[in-house]
């Protein structure tokens, strides 16, 4: 198969195709020839990303983006917040950061709905959506996290039952990172927590960017976004990179 060339030519409208394997030197000789090859729509996302995390530290915007975008692509929504035990809430209300202990059974948790939330996009119709009656299966997902860490963002990749740790191969999962300076963030997140709508105290913003990292030589399936945006040119934004 190495030395061959695939030509699909379309003789019929949509999904039926006349799949010829030509020699790569050119000589033009047809070995297969009046097959007829199937594809159903969705059938060759073998490496599609099937969950989108929307990240980044605290009034970036996720929870705003994560649901415009969920609800202009009709995608499962998740926010990470609504996993967190009592107690993670109770501590960063009071302003006090989360630490290793606090977060890893929480990223643990989300891996784990990742991970069934693409087994079932993945055992549906083996990708091809078209027969599928049960909504909630063939919907790919937003999760809004803030996963500041390579090491957290690495826990949550591994949803993915095909990644291999530390080989930052682009896969199932896919991150978005919202990126906004800080005026902008602290403009938010005192705005948010004056109208009593967070449990996140204000003042753990500078907590978070403190630890936020990203690795641009090794994560190739993060996405930066210009998060200073209005949500809907975001989402455009999102929509143009990597749907
Ligand atoms: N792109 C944006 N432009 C203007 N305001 C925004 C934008 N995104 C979010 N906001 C506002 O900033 C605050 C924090 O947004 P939120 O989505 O809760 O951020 P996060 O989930 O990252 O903490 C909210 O009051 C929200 O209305
Ligand atoms: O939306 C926000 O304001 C934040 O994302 C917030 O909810 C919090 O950051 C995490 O849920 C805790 O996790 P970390 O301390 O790991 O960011």
């Amino acid at each position: 198969m190495e030395n061959s060339l695939y030509y699909l030519h379309q003789h019929q409208p949509d999904h039926d195709h006349h799949l010829s394997i030509l020699n790569q030197h050119h000589q033009q000789q047809e070995i297969i020839s009046n097959m007829n090859l199937h594809i159903n729509k969705g059938s060759l996302e073998t490496d599609a990303p099937m969950v989108f995390v929307i990240m980044g530290v605290s009034g970036s915007g996720k929870t705003t983006v994560g649901e415009l975008l969920a609800k202009t692509m009709e995608f499962s929504f998740l926010d990470a917040d609504d996993f967190h035990p009592p107690a993670n809430k109770e501590k960063m209300s009071k302003g006090i950061p989360l630490n290793e202990e606090d977060r890893i059974p929480w990223l643990e948790t989300l891996r784990d709905t990742l991970r069934t939330k693409i087994h079932q996009i993945s055992s549906s119709s083996h990708g091809s959506y078209d027969d599928d009656t049960d909504d909630d299966k063939k919907r790919k997902a937003v999760l809004c996290c803030s996963a500041l860490q390579k090491k957290y963002r690495e826990i949550l990749r591994t949803a993915d039952p095909n990644y291999k740790p530390g080989s930052y191969v682009p896969g199932r999962v896919k991150f978005v990172y919202l990126k906004a300076p800080v005026e902008v963030l602290e403009n938010r997140v005192n705005k948010r927590a004056a109208e009593g709508k967070h449990f996140m105290s204000a003042s753990l913003l500078q907590s978070q960017l403190d630890l936020l990292q990203i690795d641009d030589s090794q994560e190739k399936d993060i996405t930066v976004v210009d998060g200073t945006l209005p949500p809907q040119d975001i989402v455009n934004d999102i929509r143009s990179h990597i749907l």
